[in-house]
């Protein structure tokens, strides 16, 4: 298998550049005419799926919304994991783990090795206990081709008080993390698998991200009040790596699934004007 940031090159040429989250809100299962149960959970996931899944280079399920069901929930989790690699989409988990090496062995396993249930293609991941703390998640993500996207300037807020801060060299946290993810990509091609999350709605920040080599998620599209036309002041001139992500914005549109694929469409279209003029 390749490694996964080229099969995310691949699916971002083929399918266009656009991550649909999957995130079930209890207002939007409402407006879906659904309950907030494991019942309404699963037909909301499925239909998320069925709609846009075999056109999406990327489905990202928010794990806190299926967790939310405890056992029952995980398990609608594990069949939209299965749903969504069936269509052919590239599944990253949204669960920003972050602990102890020790301990990030298990959460690698649980996530990035193929054996586990909830095997996925990338996860997020947390810096916050030291980027090193993290390595057990990059060594199995380099084992099983798999990838990792770490939160480096997140999309609300209160996260510029501690991203935004200096480290002892004068370098922002924020930059350190970068700069990390940029050395385990050097020399990748045609992408490095270890990503960044960069909020859409951070504006222009002063960070260098010319060199992460490795795709950069960008989600608060929509919802948050980010907007295409904003991206190139938060990520500068070469925008090639960057996955641009809605999840409200797209998910409010259904439950119809032609509803829901042409407002995916017009996320991804809206997007690639600006990343591919
Ligand atoms: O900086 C970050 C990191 C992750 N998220 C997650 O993305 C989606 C955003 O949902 P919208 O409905 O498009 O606002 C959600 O799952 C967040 O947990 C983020 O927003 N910002």
């Amino acid at each position: 298998m390749e490694p996964f940031g080229a099969r995310l090159v691949r699916a971002m040429v083929e399918r266009g550049p656009l991550c649909v989250g999957v995130d079930p809100h209890p207002s939007l299962l409402a407006a879906w005419g659904l309950t907030d149960s494991v019942d309404g959970l699963a037909r909301f996931s499925d239909g998320v799926v069925a709609a846009v899944g075999d056109r999406v280079a990327v489905i990202k399920p928010q794990s806190a919304f299926f967790e939310k069901y405890g056992s029952r929930g995980i398990a609608i989790l594990e069949s939209t994991i299965r749903q969504c690699r069936e269509a052919g989409a590239l599944i990253l988990l949204d669960v920003k783990r972050g602990d102890i090496g020790s301990t990030m062995q298990a959460y690698a396993s649980a996530y990035l090795d193929p054996s586990s249930p909830l095997a996925v293609d990338a996860v997020t991941a947390s810096p916050y206990l030291g980027v090193g703390s993290l390595a057990p998640l990059f060594a199995t993500a380099v084992d099983h081709h798999a990838g990792v996207f770490v939160l480096a300037l997140t999309s609300n807020p209160e996260g510029a008080g501690v991203q935004h801060a200096r480290s002892a060299d004068g370098r922002t946290v924020a930059q350190t993390v970068v700069d990390e993810i940029s050395l385990l990509n050097a020399g990748a091609t045609p992408l490095g698998s270890f990503g960044i999350v960069v909020g859409a709605t951070i504006g222009r920040t002063g960070h260098e991200l010319a060199n992460v080599n490795g795709p950069m998620l960008a989600p608060g599209l929509g919802a948050q009040g980010g907007a295409p036309a904003g991206l190139r002041e938060v990520f500068g001139d070469d925008l090639s790596a960057v996955l641009p992500s809605y999840s409200r914005e797209v998910l409010g549109a259904g439950p119809d699934p032609g509803a829901l694929r042409a407002a995916a469409e017009r996320a991804r279209d809206a997007c690639a004007a600006v990343l591919r003029p």
